[in-house]
């Protein structure tokens, strides 16, 4: 039997970021809220379904959430599972567990807070990672120039970082389904949580390779992405 490609969103976060200074903690977790008149994960999930070498798309929430399950009911090759945990590492690792998959099939990780995925960077990555038989990422190279903060306040330059060879991280992630949960299961013994499937990897002595994204697939994070994403959309 061939190996699967599946998508794995996980989707359990809280989006703190996303709230305005004026929202209360009971506002509508971001992935939920509406662009284009959509839900942003059913966005983020159609986005995946675009591409017919995914046979299927498993959506992790937290336990007790039931509007994954409406939002994504009428959706085909969808499945939600309730096995978030309290980091993004920890949704991913337990999604892994509840996906049914066989260690050598792809899974193709992908926030939920990135409805921007163009079908031809997803294809990019795909077609990358199964010409060289490797994990992979999509990411986009720095563009501007990088400093970093100096330690104290108020917020000032204490250096300005080289960015040659720089790139910033995106998602879908890809690897083979084994090799990555080996990888997060490996990482529960460091102090440093990842926060993408590619630094679970590099921790094991892989080399994911960069496969370059999309502008438009950028992380909706601050109250002001919403605008800005709804426009590209
Ligand atoms: N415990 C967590 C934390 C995050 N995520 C998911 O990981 C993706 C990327 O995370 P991020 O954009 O940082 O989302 P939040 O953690 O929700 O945002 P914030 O850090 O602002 O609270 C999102 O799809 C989010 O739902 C998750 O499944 N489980
Ligand atoms: C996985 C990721 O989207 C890569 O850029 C990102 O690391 C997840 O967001 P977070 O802010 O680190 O939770």
């Amino acid at each position: 039997m061939q190996n699967e490609l599946i998508g794995l969103v996980p989707a359990a976060g809280i989006g703190s970021r996303a709230l305005a200074p004026h929202e209360a903690g009971e506002a509508t977790p971001k992935q939920y809220r509406l662009l284009a008149g959509q839900p942003m994960l059913r966005l983020a999930v159609q986005a995946l379904l675009r591409e017919p070498r995914l046979s299927r798309v498993v959506v992790a929430v937290a336990p007790g959430d039931t509007t994954a399950g409406a939002v994504l009911a009428d959706l085909q090759r969808v499945r939600v599972v309730s096995c978030g945990g309290a980091t993004r590492a920890d949704t991913v690792r337990a999604a892994l567990s509840h996906a049914g998959c066989q260690a050598n099939d792809w899974v193709l990780v992908h926030d939920a807070a990135r409805p921007g995925l163009t079908p031809e960077a997803l294809g990019r990555l795909i077609d990358a990672c199964l010409l060289h038989d490797q994990p992979g990422l999509l990411a986009l190279p720095v563009a501007d120039t990088v400093k970093r903060n100096a330690a104290t306040p108020p917020s000032r330059v204490g250096a300005t970082i080289d960015r040659e060879g720089l790139w910033l991280a995106q998602t879908p992630q890809m690897a083979r389904a084994g090799m990555l949960l080996q990888a997060l299961q490996a990482d529960l013994a460091y102090v440093v949580v990842p926060t993408d499937e590619s630094s679970a990897l590099e921790r094991l002595g892989h080399a994911p390779l960069l496969v370059r994204g999309d502008p438009r697939n950028f992380k909706v994070t601050w109250p002001e992405d919403f605008i800005l994403m709804e426009k590209w959309l």
